[in-house]
């Protein structure tokens, strides 16, 4: 612990500003994009912010509670879909290709043992979590390596040159792990904070609302945001955690996929609330629950696909969309170098 994330400083507030209504359109006619321009201009302190490698990591992991069938598809998936990425053949692959953006995948946690391969990370903490309906998910000592993983994923691509970066993930059960942090972070009644995940039918649904509601009573003394991970998390939930904190002390711009990854946020910001200035939630997610959590973090959502896939696919979707803000601030012409005239009352 101990992250350093302070507030830009709103110095060149006034000129970035400035600088977006003297561009050659109405005022506020580029709308949200204005305000990405602003939010990154601060982010770098430049009044010329750039994008530079973006990369999107994706964090994988298995839960215990997945025994308890609270999901739609066997455990199996997590690691078949991680090999299905390393195949370079799943949407986020797709996506992330479309769009020039790089991927990491990182084995947080999975149940299974990957042959190395240049695109996985092995941060693996153990072979997935122990279910959270008989006791905490992980050791106080397994959180803090996670958290620390996601800060050593982060610095890698640092290194690389990347001053933006998504976060995404991948884990069979994980919504379960998402809905109990919601409720516990939110202060929610569990039954706003559970849905579908991968597509529960609706006896499936009351089977997962069952057992999320028992658990939530074993735990019932358990508050405090660190404890609620390490209660209820995931090692890809936490490791995307703890990248999130590293990446707002870095000063880079952070891309926040659905509903996992705005848990993990959830927790984020409840640590270091500064975190929220450096952020930008890129997708509305279909799953139940999400726009509640939002709706707590008082954060707008970039767009709304009705989307529920995970993988950081809202990340390299929203992607082009924020380039576009830095593009039109960076090369759009002003009314004075276009020889446009200005208002009527300028
Ligand atoms: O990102 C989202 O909003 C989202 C919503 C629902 C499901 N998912 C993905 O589906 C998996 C979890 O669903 P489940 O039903 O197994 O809990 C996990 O791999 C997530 O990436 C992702
Ligand atoms: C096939 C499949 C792909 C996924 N990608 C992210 N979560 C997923 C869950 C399933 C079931």
């Amino acid at each position: 612990m101990g992250y350093k994330i302070f507030p830009p400083k709103k110095d060149l507030l006034s000129e970035l500003i400035e600088k977006v209504n003297g561009k050659t359109k109405p005022v506020g006619a580029l709308g949200r994009l204005e305000q990405i321009a602003i939010q990154i201009g601060l982010i770098q302190q430049s009044l010329s912010p750039v994008l530079n490698k973006p990369y999107i990591l994706v964090f994988a992991g298995d839960h215990g509670i997945a025994r308890e069938g609270v999901s739609a598809y066997p455990q199996a998936v997590t690691h078949q879909m991680v090999n299905n990425f390393l195949s370079g053949k799943a949407a986020i692959n797709v996506f992330a290709r479309q769009n020039a953006i790089g991927l990491k995948v990182i084995d947080a946690g999975v149940n299974y043992d990957f042959d190395p391969h240049v695109l996985l990370t092995r941060h693996k903490v153990d072979y997935g979590t122990r279910s959270f309906l008989h006791e905490k998910a992980m050791t106080k000592e397994q959180l803090q390596q996670a958290l620390d993983y996601g800060e050593v994923a982060v610095d890698e691509i640092k290194s690389l040159g990347a001053n933006i970066v998504g976060f995404g993930e991948m884990g069979i059960g994980n919504t379960a792990s998402a809905s109990m942090i919601m409720s516990r972070i939110c202060g929610l009644e569990l039954i706003h904070c559970v849905g579908r995940g991968t597509g529960l039918n609706d006896v499936q649904l009351q089977n997962k609302f069952g057992v999320l509601r028992a658990a939530l009573d074993r735990h019932a003394d358990v508050t405090d945001p660190l404890e609620v991970l390490q209660t209820f998390g995931g090692y890809e939930i936490a490791q995307m955690c703890g990248a999130m904190l590293r990446a707002a002390e870095l000063q880079m711009v952070l891309l926040i996929d659905g509903f996992i990854a705005t848990a993990a946020f959830l927790v984020a910001q409840q640590l270091c609330p500064a975190i929220k200035a450096y952020s930008v939630l890129c997708h509305q997610s279909e799953e139940k629950g999400h726009q509640q959590m939002v709706d707590f973090l008082k954060m707008k959502p970039l767009i709304n696909l009705n989307m529920r896939l995970g993988e950081g696919t809202g990340c390299a979707v929203a992607y082009p969309i924020v380039n576009s803000a830095i593009t039109f601030f960076n090369e759009m012409a002003s009314f004075t170098e276009a020889g446009v005239s200005n208002r009527i009352d300028q």
